[in-house]
């Protein structure tokens, strides 16, 4: 059986200041409360089998704990972000060497090319990247590149309304697309596209078979999932959710 393996990085103490760009501030990230909200999230990967590493800490970067926007994987390769948001690009410090100590072969994203790895949702032979807020079109050109011989399409869709293609959607283990309508800006990209009620819903990390990781914030998504047969497991993020993360962006499934 392969090995899971996640790569993670703990929070800055600083994480009160991480970037906000389509919420509006509301109340006081509270770092202790955050240390132990990605404990439990690292607790529920490991109770479902998976083992972690940590990318080396970036305690003055308040959002370096989103270490899913530093680095995208697939197959053998591994292709570091440079982020549309210059603030972040310091977090991408260490990411090469935990990705090569994985074997994985690297490629990195050069200017003018930006990739946030949030804007990236892959299912099957389709990987589709988030246009129009941290990613452009010459990030979305170098990933096919460096994704060339993998027999993916690389498929750009817009996105106006959320910080990242992720923030609106992700997939389900059966390849269906979940998404809180409101903010998705063109559902029809997706044959299967099924609305979910919750915009912290629209979040889901996948954790094999038909297991999937939710935010503690979307109950009634958890019981629609759980009515398609899903078996849901809920995490309290709310000290990330304050800073526009949610449960896809605290972690980068590797291949074992
Ligand atoms: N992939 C993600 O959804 N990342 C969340 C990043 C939140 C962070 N405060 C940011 O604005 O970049």
């Amino acid at each position: 059986m392969h090995r899971r393996l996640a790569l993670v990085r703990r929070p800055s103490p600083r994480l009160a200041d991480g970037l906000v760009t389509h919420i509006a501030r509301s109340g006081a990230v509270d770092p202790g409360l955050a240390l132990r909200q990605w404990q439990e999230y690292i607790d529920v990967l490991q109770r479902r089998g998976w083992s972690v590493i940590e990318a080396p800490p970036v305690d003055d970067c308040p959002d370096g704990v989103f270490i899913e926007d530093q680095v995208v994987v697939h197959g053998d390769v591994a292709v570091l972000c440079r982020s549309g948001a210059p603030e972040r690009r310091a977090e991408r410090v260490g990411v090469r060497e935990a990705v090569e100590s994985q074997g994985y072969r690297v490629s990195e994203i050069e200017a003018p090319g930006t990739l946030d790895g949030g804007d990236v949702l892959k299912h099957g032979r389709t990987v589709w990247v988030g246009v129009g807020g941290r990613s452009n079109t010459s990030g979305v050109d170098q990933l096919r590149t460096a994704l060339e011989g993998h027999r993916v399409e690389v498929v750009p869709v817009p996105v106006t309304k959320v910080l990242h293609l992720k923030s609106a959607v992700t997939a389900l283990p059966d390849g269906s697309i979940i998404g809180y309508p409101p903010l998705v800006d063109d559902p029809t990209v997706w044959d299967r596209f099924l609305a979910v009620p919750e915009e912290s819903g629209a979040h889901v990390v996948l954790l094999g078979g038909a297991s999937v990781l939710l935010s503690a914030a979307a109950p009634r998504t958890a019981q629609l999932l759980e009515e398609r047969g899903l078996d849901v497991t809920t995490v309290d993020i709310s000290e990330f959710e304050k800073v526009e993360g949610c449960v896809t962006c605290l972690s980068v499934r590797l291949r074992g």
